[in-house]
């Protein structure tokens, strides 16, 4: 399990999580959403190593990751996607993959980049076009390629959706299933609650830097008020 247990954050000297606990489990997508603002982003860069936090713990089955660089978070099997599908514009969509599979031995830098490519197919006629040609769909997918070229445990995604065509959310969301069947523990961040709980079997509702509601997907869609309450309309 991936496992956030009490974690306090401050930015510039702000509160901005107070004390929140979440656990992603191995094989499955879990959903953290909440509206403009209330911490979600920053539960992800704190997680990744990106942030220091006031308190609280991190556990990647046992390991505690808090005070880790971010590469040594990723080495230790969690990997992100962040927010705004942002590639190298100048670099081919190969070169992109090469220098996110940069960790690994060389002899196996082929090998996983044909891994990776079997649950995103469609990259493989774009591996020649320069980052900066692609559909911002196509970058979201590079962006999940680099991050599965680590060969996570867990994954967490920083609004999978935002800006993009309701077709390819479509497709990025099988894509995230896809993940989560190989076993990977995926942490969906998303504003847009309707994909989020479509795809998830579990999920969070974070208000403000409180954790305000965690259960099942599905419970959560039987009870619209929460989102509501939230700020969130479910079909926003
Ligand atoms: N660089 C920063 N410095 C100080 N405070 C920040 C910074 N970035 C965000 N915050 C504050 O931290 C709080 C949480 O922001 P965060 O971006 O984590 O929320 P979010 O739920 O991801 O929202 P959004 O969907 O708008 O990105 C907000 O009050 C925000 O103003």
């Amino acid at each position: 399990m991936l496992t956030i247990e009490n974690l306090v954050l401050q930015r510039g000297g702000k509160p901005v999580l107070h004390g929140i606990d979440l656990a992603v489990a191995p094989g499955t997508v879990t959903a953290l959403v909440g509206a403009n603002g209330a911490g979600k982003s920053s539960t992800v860069m704190a997680v990744a190593g990106a942030l220091p936090v006031q308190s609280g713990q991190v556990l990647a089955d046992g390991l505690p990751l808090l005070r880790l660089r971010p590469e040594a978070v990723r080495a230790a099997g969690v990997a992100v996607v962040p927010e705004g599908h942002r590639v190298l514009g100048e670099l081919s969509v190969l070169d992109n993959l090469r220098v996110a599979a940069g960790g690994l031995p060389a002899t196996e830098v082929a090998g996983a980049i044909d891994a990776v490519l079997q649950t995103l197919p469609e990259l493989r006629g774009k591996l020649a076009d320069p980052g900066r040609s692609l559909s911002g769909g196509q970058k979201q997918m590079v962006c999940v390629a680099q991050a599965l070229l680590a060969r996570p445990r867990y994954l967490l995604i920083d609004e999978l959706s935002l800006g993009l065509s309701p077709v390819v959310v479509k497709r990025l969301a099988e894509i995230v299933q896809e993940v989560a069947r190989q076993g990977v523990g995926v942490l969906l961040i998303e504003q847009f609650t309707t994909l989020a709980l479509s795809v998830s079997s579990q999920a969070n509702v974070l208000v403000r830097g409180r954790m305000a509601w965690s259960g099942t997907s599905r419970a959560l869609l039987a009870q619209p008020d929460i989102l509501h309450s939230s700020y969130l309309a479910p079909t926003a």
